[in-house]
């Protein structure tokens, strides 16, 4: 992968390739929301979807929306760099605009489920950090179904007795958050985020940088 844009005084660090997963209703979408709006270099990776479109959603934005034969063709043109089916529905990844962010050094975000998560990582296992979310509980993770107001009570059904699969993932990722109070839940999103940018093997500027450091000294 090419290394390229930010770091500490020119020192050129990797993208990485940051997803966030949960049961349906645990916060995935309002946690990468939140660090997309604190965080303006991370880019959002938007998913094309067969499912329709939900009150408020917009397309380009939130998912591209298209149908079952343009999915397909997408998938036929090798377009996509995962895709699953998920909930009846296809979901998946436009490779293009990920590979250009990589390749400019810049964070990519995925919101996608556990499927899509092993096929980046079996893609590039050095370059995905994987974050599971939880519920407190299931009666919160109900509630918040419903409070969001924005899924049929039948599709709420469908996506509760789905949770329990989507949950036995969790062991798959590297880190796992309880999304109880949604303050702390963005803090510990941030804090992986930020220690992950860190890690020594992503700042693959470092060896020229410490040469020059040295260089100065032996002035
Ligand atoms: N594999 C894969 N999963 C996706 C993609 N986009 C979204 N998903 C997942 O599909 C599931 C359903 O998403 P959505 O219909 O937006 O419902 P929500 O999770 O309740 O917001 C979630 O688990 C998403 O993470 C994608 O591009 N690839
Ligand atoms: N910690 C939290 N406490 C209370 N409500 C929350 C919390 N996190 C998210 N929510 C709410 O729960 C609903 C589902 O969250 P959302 O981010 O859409 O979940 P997901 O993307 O995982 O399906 C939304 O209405 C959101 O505002």
């Amino acid at each position: 992968m090419a290394a390229g844009g930010h770091g500490f005084d020119g020192v050129e660090r990797r993208g990485l390739m940051f997803v966030l997963s949960s049961p349906s209703g645990a916060g995935k979408t309002t946690l990468s929301r939140m660090l997309v709006a604190e965080t303006p270099a991370l880019k959002m990776s938007v998913s094309a979807t067969t499912r329709p479109k939900r009150p408020g959603e917009v397309d380009g934005k939130d998912y591209f929306f298209v149908d079952q034969k343009r999915f397909d063709a997408m998938v036929n043109n090798g377009e996509l760099l995962e895709w699953a089916n998920v909930f009846d529905n296809r979901y998946g990844t436009p490779r293009a605009p990920v590979e250009a962010a990589l390749a400019a050094g810049q964070d990519v975000l995925f919101d996608i489920d556990w499927q899509g998560t092993q096929q980046l990582r079996s893609r590039s296992p050095n370059d995905v950090v994987s974050v599971f979310i939880l519920p407190p509980s299931v009666t919160a993770l109900e509630q918040r179904l419903h409070t969001r107001a924005q899924d049929s009570d039948d599709v709420i059904r469908g996506r509760m007795r789905k949770a329990g699969d989507e949950m036995s993932h969790f062991d798959a990722y590297d880190y796992i958050i309880v999304n109880d109070n949604i303050g702390i839940a963005f803090e510990a999103v941030k804090s992986i985020l930020r220690a992950e940018q860190l890690k020594r093997e992503r700042q693959v500027g470092l060896s020229g940088f410490v040469r020059e450091l040295q260089r100065q000294l032996e002035k």
